[in-house]
């Protein structure tokens, strides 16, 4: 295990069954639209998790990404910036949102009222992670993979000042990382 690492979370085998559940879940709820869905992964903590979700998917979809940010190490700046916008319109669209965390709930939520204001027909929110005695605002995922307790994670694409994506599993930072 990585030395940062106080404890692993959640294993790469818990995940990966997760994930199988949660799409099947998403295809039967998916499985009358008449044109196709439009996953959208944030940047860049939901690469991993929108790698394994879509390929489960077998109905109808198109893919795009946007990359906003409103953390520096721990802690959310509570502002959210549009570093990259979607390459595509979502006007008319129905919009399913991948997220890697929701913590205090600011970065969702902002994202959320920005399709609508482009034009989508329809939001959701598939999230791998979340925190929710981190909210601040008033938001929920429709769709969530695992719920975990208050303390900073890292891992399958949860950074702390861009490390630990890379590792397989979601693990608890030891504070010694970050307070030294
Ligand atoms: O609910 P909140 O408190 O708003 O926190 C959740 C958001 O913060 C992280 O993004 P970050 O800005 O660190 O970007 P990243 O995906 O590139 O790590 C995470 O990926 C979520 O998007
Ligand atoms: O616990 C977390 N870990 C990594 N990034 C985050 N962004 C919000 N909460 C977290
Ligand atoms: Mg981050």
């Amino acid at each position: 295990m990585n030395k940062d690492i106080e404890k692993v979370l959640i294993s790469e085998e818990e995940i990966s069954s997760r994930c199988r559940l949660l799409a099947s879940e998403l295809e039967m709820n998916y499985k009358d639209l008449e044109e196709p869905l439009l996953i959208v992964g944030l940047l860049k903590g939901s690469v991993p998790f929108m790698a394994e979700l879509m390929k489960r998917f077998t109905i109808p979809c198109e893919i795009d990404f946007m990359k906003v940010s409103s953390y520096v190490g721990t802690k959310s700046v509570g502002d959210v910036k549009i570093n990259k916008d979607l390459d595509h319109t979502c006007d008319g669209k129905c919009v399913l949102i991948v997220e890697d965390i929701i913590d205090t709930g600011k970065t969702i939520k902002a994202v959320k009222q920005m399709f609508y204001n482009k034009g989508a027909k329809d939001v959701k929110i598939v999230a791998l992670l979340d925190k929710p005695e981190g909210r601040q605002v008033d938001i929920e995922a429709d769709y969530v993979g695992f719920t975990i307790p208050n303390e900073f994670v890292v891992g399958y694409g949860l950074d702390y000042d861009q490390k630990y994506r890379n590792l397989p599993y979601v693990g608890v930072l030891s504070p010694s990382v970050y307070t030294k």
